[in-house]
């Protein structure tokens, strides 16, 4: 039987919207996919229960110990879903020339028929649940509505952590009325259920679609259950569609962490920073400074979105709710502020270890379990590790956390204006080349530094690990159109406002190797050096060299007491090696060179000052 959609058919009390415009999707999609039941989703803690003890039932979740982890739930994945699957990302905007040389495009027309085809009665069997979600806050100026369909109630329970929603939201939405802005997300596992067919504990499809149509501002996903993938506010909505509405209104949907600095004397600065997946944004978002007196407070960890403000400055909001956060190498000294978040509980856990008291754990996390199940199910003990090298928990491994249990969350993070950014950290995984901080001359040459940012790959996304690949502004996945005119949008910013009142660009390296193969720089809370280093050069108090690459530090000018660091290896993390960076010049024509005259002229420019100041 396919459902209909008539309150009789909801359960708790959940309703359908008296919003048209929604109601029409709606039905459109459950007489595409036909479900059994759908359910209009309240957000309520009744809400939540019902679905949990639902993931239980189904052996998706198992509920750890509520002594060490109250309220919270472990889940693993099918392997073969572990992650973002950017090879099967389409950007399926109606000009191919839309998407650019960095996307893969599809014809929306073909697309759409295409997947009509996989969506087919593809929710046979299970519950439809209808998400209304506001990225962002529900009282922004611009509130950025969606509504996702999904055929998971893991993506639901996720979704609930990771996004303002439910009723308060679906209301919200009612009293805009039919012209509100709202993006229609539609999201399946892609494995219908036969009557008498039992479900498995994670369902998801070998074919796998994740689909954006931009000038539509929709989103299709299809065949995965996992992350970015399946919660369809994040990346997709937050970061793809986003882009596309910020390049035609003139903003800024970004890959960047928010944070609040205060200095020893009470003053503030907020920093955004881009760095590519799994390269350390949540780590600084809530950083403990190692240096005394310095407070760091997070506003976001993965997702900016910045607007000029009529005061001329670029305002930043986080749109998101919840922290959905790599697990290994999360631990009391790395990120002693993340490990507190989780604790409070409320969290899902996907592919990390369960051990046998009920707790959850990861590679790099304190006091290893003598035994656990590991993230694929097995029996797993640190001597099996010794021996075949077989890990607890998946690289990819991640905790689903709400912000608001973050105790070093800074107030503004619920203000819907946001906050004033001071500096734009672009930074990357490399093991050579680039400086633990550089700062650039000016926007445009900030603009080419995130233009070329490169990085070594990671398991955030499917395919080779430790690969450099360029990674601009740590969007490459995440550009919802062209590159080309994505770098013509920066240098646009640029233009058309007062460079003074514009944050400072600074490029930023934690991962600098020495030729042991060890980290130049221990990172972590000693980044904080660099965040201080940035903001006294924002204040004019930081001596800093000229380079051709931009200013380093000047000898003495980063603050390194207490540091546990040789002069040598402070002098090899702040190197600028020309015969590395020679080295570099063809590698960034060649990536200019893909995008044509589309590539923007003055990054051309850029690319021939540096090799000049190279050879000079
Ligand atoms: N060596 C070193 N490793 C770091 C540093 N900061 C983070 N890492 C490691 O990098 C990995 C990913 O860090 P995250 O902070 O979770 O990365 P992210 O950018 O938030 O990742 P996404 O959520 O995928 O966007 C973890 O294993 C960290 O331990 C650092 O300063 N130095
Ligand atoms: O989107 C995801 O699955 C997780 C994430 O933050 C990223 O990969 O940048
Ligand atoms: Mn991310």
């Amino acid at each position: 039987m396919t459902a209909t959609i008539d309150p009789q058919t909801t359960i708790h009390e959940g309703r359908p919207t008296t919003h048209q415009g929604i109601l029409a999707w709606v039905t459109e999609v459950a007489e595409l996919t036909q479900p059994d039941t759908i359910h209009w989703c309240t957000g309520s803690d009744e809400e939540w229960e019902q679905l949990t003890a639902s993931l239980e039932a189904t052996g998706t979740f198992t509920r750890l110990n509520p002594d060490v982890m109250p309220n919270s739930f472990h889940a693993a994945s099918d392997p073969t879903d572990v992650a973002r699957v950017e090879d099967r990302t389409y950007i399926c905007s109606v000009d191919e020339r839309d998407a650019g040389p960095t996307n893969n495009w599809m014809d929306p027309a073909e697309m759409k028929e295409l997947m009509r085809g996989l969506y087919a009665g593809c929710m046979r069997g299970r519950t439809m649940y209808v998400i209304p979600f506001v990225m962002g806050h529900v009282d922004a100026e611009h509130p950025m509505f969606g509504i996702e369909v999904t055929d998971s109630a893991y993506v639901t329970v996720s979704m609930r952590v990771m996004a303002r929603m439910g009723t308060e939201v679906l209301s919200r939405i009612e009293e805009i009325g039919e012209d509100v802005q709202w993006v229609p997300a539609l999201h399946s596992v892609g494995m219908p259920l036969e009557p008498g067919q039992a479900d498995v504990a994670w369902p998801c499809n070998d074919t796998k679609y994740i689909v954006q149509f931009p000038e539509e501002r929709m989103i299709w996903s299809f065949g995965s259950g996992y992350g970015g993938n399946a919660l369809l506010g994040k990346k997709c909505y937050a970061l793809r569609i986003a882009s596309v509405m910020a390049r035609d209104e003139g903003w800024l949907a970004e890959h960047m962490l928010i944070l609040k600095l205060t200095s020893p004397q009470g003053v503030t600065k907020y920093v955004a920073a881009a760095f590519p997946s799994a390269c350390g944004k949540t780590n600084l978002a809530m950083l403990k400074p190692t240096i005394p007196g310095w407070k760091v407070e997070a506003i976001g960890d993965d997702i900016a979105w910045m607007r000029i403000g009529e005061d001329g400055r670029l305002w930043a909001v986080n749109p998101e709710f919840g922290f959905f956060g790599v697990a290994p190498g999360t631990n009391e000294h790395t990120n002693p502020h993340a490990m507190e978040t989780i604790r409070k509980g409320n969290s899902v856990f996907t592919n990390v270890a369960l051990t046998p008291d009920g707790n959850v754990w990861w590679e790099g996390l304190e006091n290893t379990p003598a035994e656990a199940t590991s993230w694929k199910g097995e029996h797993w003990t640190p001597e099996i590790f010794e021996e075949t090298g077989e890990l607890s928990s998946h690289a990819n491994s991640r905790y689903c956390t709400p912000i608001k249990q973050c105790s070093i969350l800074a107030d503004e993070y619920d203000d819907p204006r946001g906050v004033p950014i001071d500096a734009i950290l672009f930074g990357g995984r490399r093991k050579t080349t680039i400086p633990l901080v550089t700062e650039a001359r000016d926007w445009n040459h900030g603009t080419f530094m995130g233009a070329t940012l490169s990085s070594e790959t990671t398991a955030a996304a499917v395919g080779a690990v430790g690969v450099v690949r360029r990674d601009p502004m740590a969007m490459l996945p995440f550009i919802g159109y062209n590159a080309g005119d994505y770098f013509g949008h920066w240098v646009g910013i640029g233009k058309d406002n007062d460079a003074a009142k514009l944050p400072k660009i600074f490029y930023v390296n934690w991962f600098r190797r020495d030729d042991e193969g060890g980290f130049l720089w221990p990172g972590f809370g000693e980044n904080s050096r660099v965040l201080k280093w940035v903001i006294e050069r924002i204040d004019g108090q930081a001596a800093a060299v000229e380079t051709p690459i931009g200013h380093v530090p000047a000898p003495g000018s980063m603050d390194i007491d207490g540091l546990d660091l040789t002069d040598e290896q402070l002098a090899q993390a702040l190197a600028v090696d020309a015969a590395e960076w020679r080295a570099e010049i063809p590698q960034i024509q060649e990536w200019f060179e893909k995008f044509g005259d589309d590539l923007p002229a003055v990054l051309w420019s850029e690319l021939d000052t540096l090799k000049a100041r190279l050879d000079a």
